[in-house]
């Protein structure tokens, strides 16, 4: 069955407690926390303050993307205001295999995100160590932006190598999801949705968390 992520990027942060418990109480299964530190995007968001915040309500999985220069700088910090899985870019890290390390040491499900110009190929020397793949399907930084359509090839590649390398890892997909689009990245092989703006801007987000939820599942991918 796959997985719903709403992002909180797109929620209205003066009602974050509202959003919050909207994602508890929806069929939603995890939330999606967008860190960026205005070095590696060029947007600033949140850090480990909001995201402790968040974790003192949230009662689902807590899924920490971090969109950060050297992210080996703050891995413990994640973990410790409440992150279950933590998501470093490859681009941002000259130690990619030492940062997957450092976040399962700190107890946390360990994720790669590539970047849309980002071969799948970098993840060929790390792809049996992570627990999560997370194909960027718009440039990182901001919500709301339209949907790269070659990065279903890089879905197909990047599952592909899963199955070839016996990985236990999953595919994540984020920017620009909703529900003209997740069929076919479903089908490419992603089993996690990221969906901000089609979630917080809708009139009915619930509904919307529960029409991609009621997607038909790729019968591929299996758990
Ligand atoms: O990582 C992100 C941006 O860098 C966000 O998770 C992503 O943009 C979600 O927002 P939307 O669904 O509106 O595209
Ligand atoms: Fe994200």
């Amino acid at each position: 069955m796959h997985l719903i992520a709403p992002s909180l990027l797109a929620a209205d942060f003066r009602r974050l407690d509202q959003a919050i418990s909207l994602v508890n109480k929806s069929e939603a299964d995890w939330f999606h926390l967008d860190v960026m530190d205005g070095m590696f995007v060029p947007n600033i968001s949140f850090g480990q303050f909001i995201i402790q915040q968040v974790a003192k309500d949230a009662k689902k999985y807590l899924d920490v993307h971090l969109m950060i220069e050297q992210p080996e700088r703050y891995i413990e910090s994640f973990a410790e205001a409440g992150a279950d899985g933590i998501t470093v870019h490859a681009e941002a890290t000259k130690h990619l295999h030492r940062v997957i390390q450092q976040i399962k040491a700190a107890g946390c499900k360990a994720g790669v995100a590539l970047n849309p110009h980002t071969p799948v190929s970098v993840l060929e020397n790390v792809i049996e160590d992570i627990d999560l793949v997370l194909i960027m399907t718009v440039n990182p930084g901001f919500g709301g932006q339209k949907f790269i359509y070659q990065s279903l090839q890089k879905i197909r590649q990047a599952y592909d190598m899963i199955v070839v390398r016996n990985s236990p890892a999953i595919i994540e997909v984020d920017g620009g999801i909703g529900l003209q689009n997740a069929r076919k990245v479903l089908e490419a092989g992603a089993r996690v949705l990221v969906a901000g703006s089609a979630v917080f801007k809708a009139e009915d987000p619930a509904g919307v968390i529960r029409d991609l939820k009621g997607l038909e599942s790729n019968p591929l991918i299996s758990v």
